[in-house]
């Protein structure tokens, strides 16, 4: 398996700031402790990717990036998720703030039942008010880094629910950018996509992690080994190695890290 592994030919940055430094993060479900003493950091522009067998914990971590934990009670964390030297769980952090610098797209598409312009709208209206020409700007400029706008420009009006699943997807990846977020939350999104859809949305991750810093949780080791330049690999709610993609997938130090990317896992 690992010879047939296209890995991603970028350089790595060693000295590219960290965006999210993880230290020592806990998390509860009621009494159930689904993560355990995570520490992690997250370069800036770089595309780092969470994977490991299913329930090891990979969607908690993300979802704790942008606090959606706090709509449940009996959920918890404890540690620190630093952003530009503010822990992001402890409530110094504005949650509305928060998710304005920390977007999430999701494994299933979720455009709004609106039309494709103002699904990419919403987001910027969510925190600013700018005038229509300014709008229509960043609206056709996040369309345009989505690599939807040759496909929508002639119907920016029509329902968002009417694109492809892919197009879907590019619409929400669209919805996130348009708010300037330094940060994208990538929850496995191709699951639900067609391999041409796939294709599509990797080339634009490629070309977004220019600008922003990418963590993508995926299920599928060949993603991972293309599109990042990190990748943690995750077990029973630790981490069990992390580090540049290309030695968690061709020379791992641990040995459940290298069962599981060889699939003799388990
Ligand atoms: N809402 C919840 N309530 C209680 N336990 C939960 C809840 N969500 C997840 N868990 C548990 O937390 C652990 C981690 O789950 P999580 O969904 O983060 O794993 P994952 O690695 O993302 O899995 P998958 O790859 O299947 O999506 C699992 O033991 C899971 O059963």
């Amino acid at each position: 398996m690992l010879s047939t592994l296209e890995l991603s030919p970028q350089t790595l940055d060693a000295d590219a700031p960290v965006r999210i430094a993880v230290k020592n993060l806990d998390f509860y479900y009621g009494e159930h402790k689904a993560l355990k003493s995570i520490n992690l950091d997250f370069r800036d522009r770089h595309v780092t990717a969470l994977i490991g067998p299913s329930g090891c914990g990979k969607s908690t971590l993300l979802r704790i990036f942008n606090r959606i934990y706090s709509l449940y009670p009996e959920q918890r964390a404890t540690g620190e998720v630093m952003l530009d030297g503010r822990n992001v769980i402890s409530n110094e952090v504005d949650v509305n703030e928060l998710r304005s610098r920390i977007g999430m797209v999701f494994q299933k598409p979720t455009p709004f039942p609106m039309s494709i312009y103002d699904n990419v709208a919403f987001g910027i209206r969510l925190y600013e008010k700018p005038p229509k020409s300014e709008l229509d700007d960043r609206v056709e400029g996040a369309l345009r880094r989505s690599a939807l706008w040759d496909e929508v420009k002639d119907k920016l009006k029509s329902s968002g629910m009417g694109l492809s699943g892919g197009q879907q997807q590019r619409l929400c990846i669209a919805r996130t950018i348009a708010q300037k977020p330094e940060v994208i939350l990538f929850d496995e999104p191709t699951s639900a996509l067609d391999p041409i859809s796939t294709g599509k949305v990797e080339d634009l991750l490629e070309q977004l992690k220019s600008d922003f810093t990418i963590v993508i949780v995926t299920h599928n080791m060949q993603q991972a080994a293309r599109i990042s330049q990190y990748t943690a690999f995750m077990y029973l709610g630790e981490v069990i190695e992390f580090a540049p993609t290309n030695t968690i997938f061709m020379n791992p130090h641990k040995k459940q890290t290298q069962d599981y990317v060889t699939g003799r896992f388990g």
